[in-house]
């Protein structure tokens, strides 16, 4: 038998069970939770009676829509928060916490920060562990050899009620750097240029291991940074092997096993942790270390990276129609006119922040080239905004706030902030960013804006000289005092932050075994039937959704990647609900502002008759879908009244979401679709979707596609309308002896989240700030 990969070693430790269908049933170790993806998970729960399994594997907190500005004068959320649909998904995440005891960062708690930089840093995230997150950059996690990957609010339902999740196996690619890096190159670099070499498809269906010298050589913040990025390249998740690096950097944060026995117990376990020798990768991907060098993007998608000492691409050089046009309408939409070299391109504003790169390595390395500089005269703003409360602390603690705010840099508190701008940190129309964050989708900072992605160093250099610069010709100051670093400092302040807070005193004769066990009991008893609920808003998928055969009109959309951020932007997640996101579809292309800041309809397909009737759409470019976890993307495309996509790929996540909305994406190749589908729907004909026998017929009954692939168990629920919380919960008895199992061998890792408990009253931290209000 061939050696496994690490994926595989985790993958196979985490089988609860295995369907005859064989999707498989993975117990979830780490469950972190955000405001934007988990109110109607909440929900669902309460409307179907269901409980938190484990409190003690999850951990929430709130960053995508809270303010950045100061907040040495909060007082509530009610107060602080302007926005009122971001307030109050705030507010929500806040009380679902507490209706169900989940541990909690909220606002006033210096713990508080971007989900993907609190769990790594409080420990929460460990080696081998299987990670899950609504939010699809939880593939960062993955830099610590865990398995983690981005769910939708579905499946944070499913998490959240049974501490399972189903999944597929997907397949192993491995990306070997040949080679190190460069003097000053940085992980940045290095994984958006991969993902400019294999394009933001090129991982799609798989699990990316990241080997060779230069990852080992990299830190551990470096390695997320990477892993962050995966699902750029499409992938399910990235994973590095995990190792001495690795050990240094957990060990002793306040959720990490406990150090003496359990510590070497977990060791031991984590050195097993690695791909075989012999182990098989579907996809093997050599890149060469010396090939990169400070790279940045030009378009809109992450895969128009280039080197920064080229020039923006000329679409007139390129062959290929589809790509064609969208280098086209990529170019016009950045206002960049092709050969110009990147060089000369000034810029409006910086961003230094978001879960790929607003660590405190990262803020030392933009703080670095800041230093003893000042802001460009053409730059308008530039933002630092801290990943979390206790990078902020440390990086004051070293003095960069100084260093930035000297330079007019803006110095500010954590969260997502402008890499998506659901708060109030947003691009005008038309200005140019450098942006350390992970996604330049048009409209991603604000409607209009033009992001470009780069490292933090890079971002800082244009800050200072106003242009686009290539970070090796860059004069730092040297006169400057040299920056005060201090590794030490910075455990002692993680470690000490959880002891700020009060444990949950124990109910007198209880015992901490005891709140375990009551866990186990939470569970609802046996009333496992599928709950026919109604379709109100909120509640669970029910039967009446089933999905057998569609005959329909068919919307022909001739466009690649196209992301979720375009089939919903962002001002529509701001939503507690499923439904009412009809609107928001495609809201950019479809609309457009009139002189009165009314909405105008555009000539967009959907806009169209008789495809603004149309349930099935048909898309000639690869993966639709790609990018963010947010299931408001099916329950939009399901609001507008399409039942079916059709597509040469999909992102995983999408594609997942949709099953679970009982819209059903189908997989055919481009050819197929082009030559036997797309003539049918432009002439504005029905096509018949026939999910049972897994064929599509044309207008006359005739067979166009004779087969089409879809998993027989996602088949099983669509037809038969089935909610698959429901379905696991009758597997009860192999999670119950999963979790007796994992009691034993993998003890280390179930203190999870314990430690963190909700404070009743508030109290003064050390940090000044008061912790969270119960
Ligand atoms: C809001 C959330 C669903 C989304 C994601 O999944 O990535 C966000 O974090 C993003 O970066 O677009
Ligand atoms: S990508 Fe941006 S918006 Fe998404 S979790 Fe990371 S920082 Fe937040």
């Amino acid at each position: 038998m061939a050696g496994q990969t690490l994926y595989d070693k985790v993958f196979q430790d985490h089988i609860v069970h295995k369907d005859e269908s064989g999707s498989y049933l993975l117990y979830i170790d780490r469950h972190l939770v955000h405001e934007v993806t988990s109110p109607q998970a909440f929900e669902g729960l309460k409307n179907a009676n269901r409980n938190v399994r484990r409190r003690d594997c999850t951990l929430a907190t709130v960053d995508h829509n809270i303010p950045t500005e100061s907040r040495k004068n909060f007082k509530s959320i009610e107060t602080f928060i302007q926005q009122q649909d971001s307030k109050l998904q705030v507010q929500t995440l806040a009380e679902n916490v507490k209706d169900f005891n989940v541990p909690f960062f909220g606002m006033t708690d210096d713990r508080q920060g971007i989900v993907h930089i609190i769990g790594p840093e409080q420990g929460f995230t460990l080696p081998g562990t299987t990670v899950v997150c609504g939010d699809s950059h939880t593939s960062t996690h993955g830099a610590f050899g865990a398995l983690a990957f981005g769910i939708g609010t579905s499946e944070v339902e499913h998490v959240l009620a049974t501490q399972t999740i189903i999944q597929a196996k997907s397949k192993n690619m491995r990306i070997f750097i040949d080679g190190d890096l460069s003097p000053g190159i940085t992980s940045k670099d290095l994984v958006l240029h991969v993902i400019g070499v294999i394009g933001t498809a090129g991982g799609t269906g798989c699990v990316m291991e990241f080997q060779g010298l230069a990852i080992q050589n990299l830190s551990m913040e470096a390695r997320m940074s990477i892993c962050n990025m995966a699902i750029e390249a499409g992938a399910r998740a990235g994973m590095i092997r995990p190792d001495q690096t690795t050990y240094d950097y957990v060990k002793g944060r306040p959720l990490a096993p406990a150090a003496g026995a359990e510590w070497e117990k977990a060791v031991a376990y984590w050195n097993t942790l690695y791909s075989d020798d012999d182990a098989v990768f579907d996809y093997d991907i050599t890149i060469k270390a010396s090939d990169i060098i400070p790279t940045i993007t030009w378009g809109t998608s992450p895969q128009d990276a280039l080197p920064i000492t080229g020039s923006v691409p000329d679409p007139a050089l390129v062959e290929d129609p589809i790509k064609k046009s969208g280098m086209e309408r990529a170019l016009k939409y950045m206002g960049l006119v092709p050969n110009t070299k990147f060089q000369e391109i000034p810029i409006d504003k910086v961003f230094i922040g978001s879960c790929t790169n607003a660590r405190i390595e990262d803020l030392r390395a933009a703080a670095k080239v800041v230093k003893g500089h000042t802001k460009a005269a053409n730059v308008k703003r530039c933002l630092v905004v801290p990943g979390s409360g206790l990078v902020k602390k440390q990086a004051e603690k070293e003095g960069l706030d100084k260093i930035f705010t000297n330079a007019g840099f803006e110095w500010r508190e954590a969260g997502c902030s402008m890499c998506l701008g659901m708060n109030p940190d947003i691009l005008d129309p038309e200005e140019r960013c450098a942006s350390t964050s992970n996604r330049n989708f048009e409209g991603r900072q604000g409607a209009l804006s033009r992001t470009h992605l780069m490292s933090p160093a890079m971002a800082a250099a244009a800050g200072i000289k106003g242009y686009f610069t290539d970070i090796r010709d860059f004069e730092y100051n040297e006169s400057a005092e040299s920056i005060q670093i201090s590794y030490e400092e910075e455990d002692k302040a993680l470690q000490d932050a959880v002891y700020d807070h009060e444990k949950k005193p124990l109910a007198e004769g209880e015992t901490e075994s005891e709140l375990e066990e009551d866990e186990v009991k939470d569970i609802p008893p046996t009333d496992h039937t599928v709950k026919q609920t109604s379709t109100a808003e909120g509640s669970a998928p029910v039967s009446s959704n089933a999905v057998n055969t569609i005959t329909a009109v068919t919307a022909p959309l001739d466009r690649a990647n196209v992301d979720t951020d375009a089939i919903i932007p962002k001002q529509f997640l701001k939503t507690i609900k499923r439904t009412g996101l009809k609107n928001g579809l495609f809201y950019e292309s479809r609309f457009t502002k009139g002189p009165d800041g009314k909405d105008v309809a555009t000539d967009f397909v959907l806009n169209v008759a008789p495809y603004d009737k149309a349930e099935i759409l048909l898309v000639t470019g690869d993966n639709f879908g790609c990018g963010s976890s947010r299931e408001h993307a099916p329950w939009a495309l399901k609001d507008f009244g399409i039942k079916s996509i059709i597509a040469p790929s999909f992102g995983d996540i999408f594609y997942n979401n949709s099953f679970k909305n009982f819209l059903l994406p189908i997989r055919l190749p481009q050819e197929v679709i082009l030559e036997k589908l797309y003539p049918i729907a432009t002439k504005g004909e029905q096509l018949t979707i026939d999910l049972p026998n897994q064929q599509i017929r044309g207008p006359s009954g005739e067979v166009l596609v004779e087969h089409f692939d879809v998993e027989p168990f996602r088949k099983h629920c669509l037809v038969n309308g089935l909610d698959d919380i429901g379905l696991t919960l009758q597997k009860e008895e192999f999670i119950i002896k999963y979790e007796t199992m994992r009691k034993d061998k993998f003890s280390f890792i179930e203190q999870g989240s314990r430690n963190i408990v909700p404070v009743r009253g508030a109290k003064k931290s050390k940090f000044g700030l008061k912790t969270q209000e119960w």
